[in-house]
């Protein structure tokens, strides 16, 4: 049977781990595929490198765009990152007719609805499934095994980076900045880690999910972000004394009025199965209507966990390149002329439970006016605990509040009314709660 030809671009982390993975499965994966994959031409700024990885028997050039207009390549592999030489190699490989597969989170949740849309009318396909939690292959789950349901939510820990250096700081109580570099050496940070620590990555990432589960057009701009950079110890160890972990969480969630799409450092009860995925390990709790809760749990980041969901695309799109375009998988899930038009609501308007820790005057009183306030906001307190200030300052205590379900302007209206209380120092730390109940 004919080879399949692939044009390798970018042979870094994943080109790397998709160039090995690619030879040494070659026998299993035809058999799977019904034909050969075969590496045709790469593409690698650092020469040197690619040729080391790819051997003598696959050419390799400096200039992407020999491979998006090779006559023999019939399917790109972007492999570089960023949304610019991406984007124009992904562009120009559709414009000649190929499909394509990309690991690239960035470049599919900014510029997905107009590279679809060109892949449409081309006839050609895009898959992304390394650019969602890595090897976990949730976009086929989400896009295939999940079509009977009306999704109801996603949460997610899916930047791998993130959730590496949250343990190893609380495990072995290593500095952010060592964790970090641990994780770039280790492959799994983005060319410019501020994109993981930030929350970027897991805001691209969360986009593209929620397209799919929700049949609405990417909308990275609407997405609301925090990242890890500023999360106090402090909070990490009362959140655990009160039975939560904190992870770096991505949210969304169907509301009457419109789509939740956030990603914050969050709490989750520590009995909850995702609350113990640490590591490099990404896991996604997907709530569908029918099927109830599910977990989709492994490796988020690194060469051939990542190379793994590459050539999973791969195999589908040779297994299905000869298929009538009209009966294809959508690239959104839903078919392009019943996506939804359904807002992503502002982050004021978002639901969710919460944790507040205030430095309080240890004074009588101070409780009774905090709670006031929240009451008067329409917040109803779930817990609290008072602890002598961490800082050890006399007179003073550290006040931690947990709510029930509050709207988000509501905490920030009490919170402003609360620092301004003379008994309160400084501003008060808000972190969002999620329950996760299945
Ligand atoms: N590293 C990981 O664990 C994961 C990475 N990804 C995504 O995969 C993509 C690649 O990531 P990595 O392999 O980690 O990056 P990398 O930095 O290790 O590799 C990038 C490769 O692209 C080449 N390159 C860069 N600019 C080029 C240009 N203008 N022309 C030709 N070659 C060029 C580099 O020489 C290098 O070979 C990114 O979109 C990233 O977000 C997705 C999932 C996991
Ligand atoms: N930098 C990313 C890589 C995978 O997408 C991460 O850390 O998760
Ligand atoms: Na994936």
């Amino acid at each position: 049977m004919k080879a399949i030809h692939v044009g390798l671009c970018g042979v870094g982390t994943v080109g790397g781990g998709t160039a090995a993975v690619l030879k040494r499965n070659a026998e299993e994966i035809a058999r799977r595929a019904g034909r050969p994959i075969v590496i045709k031409i790469a593409a690698s700024r650092d020469l040197e490198r690619a040729r080391t990885v790819c051997g003598p028997d696959i050419e390799v050039v400096a200039d992407v765009m020999t491979v998006a207009d090779h006559p023999d390549v019939d399917i790109v592999v972007e492999l570089i990152g960023g949304t610019t030489i991406a984007k124009d190699l992904v562009l120009r490989a559709i414009e000649n007719g190929k499909h394509v597969v990309t690991a690239n989170k960035k470049l599919i949740a900014e510029y997905g609805n107009e590279i679809f849309a060109r892949a449409q009318e081309k006839g050609v396909m895009v898959s992304f499934e390394a650019a969602v939690a890595g090897g976990i292959p949730v976009i086929k789950a989400l896009r295939e095994g999940l079509t009977a349901n009306r999704i109801e939510w996603i949460a997610g820990i899916i930047n791998g980076t993130s959730n590496f250096i949250l343990t190893e700081m609380r495990d072995k109580g290593m500095s952010f900045a060592a964790a970090l570099a641990d994780a770039q050496r280790l492959g799994y940070a983005e060319a410019d880690p501020t994109f993981d620590i930030e929350g970027h990555d897991a805001a691209h990432k969360l986009t593209i999910m929620s397209a799919i589960a929700f049949g609405i057009p990417v909308q990275f701009e609407k997405a609301y972000l925090e990242g890890i950079s500023k999360l106090d110890a402090l909070d990490i160890k009362y959140a655990s004394e009160l039975g939560y972990r904190i992870k770096l969480l991505g949210v969304t969630r169907r509301r009457e009025n419109g789509i939740e799409l956030r990603v914050a450092p969050t709490l989750i009860p520590h009995k909850r199965l995702i609350a113990n995925v640490d590591g490099v390990m990404n896991a996604v709790l997907v709530k569908g209507d029918a099927v109830g809760a599910t977990l989709y749990y492994g490796p988020g980041a690194g060469a051939e966990p990542t190379a793994s969901a590459v050539i999973a695309d791969l195999v589908d799109v040779t297994r299905l390149a000869t298929a009538d375009p009209e009966n294809r998988v959508p690239h959104l899930a839903f078919q392009p002329s019943a996506i939804a038009n359904l807002p992503i609501l502002p982050i004021d308007d978002v639901e969710t439970c919460y944790y507040l820790r205030m430095d309080a005057n240890d004074k009588p009183g101070v409780l009774a006016d905090v709670t006031r306030i929240l009451a008067e906001a329409n917040i109803s307190v779930d817990s609290m605990l008072q602890k002598p200030a961490a800082e050890q300052v006399d007179g003073r205590a550290d006040i931690i509040i947990l709510t029930h379900l509050a709207v988000e302007r509501h905490v920030n209206e009490a919170l402003a009314r609360i620092e301004a209380l003379d008994s309160i120092t400084g501003h008060v730390v808000k972190l969002r709660l999620e329950h996760l109940h299945g």
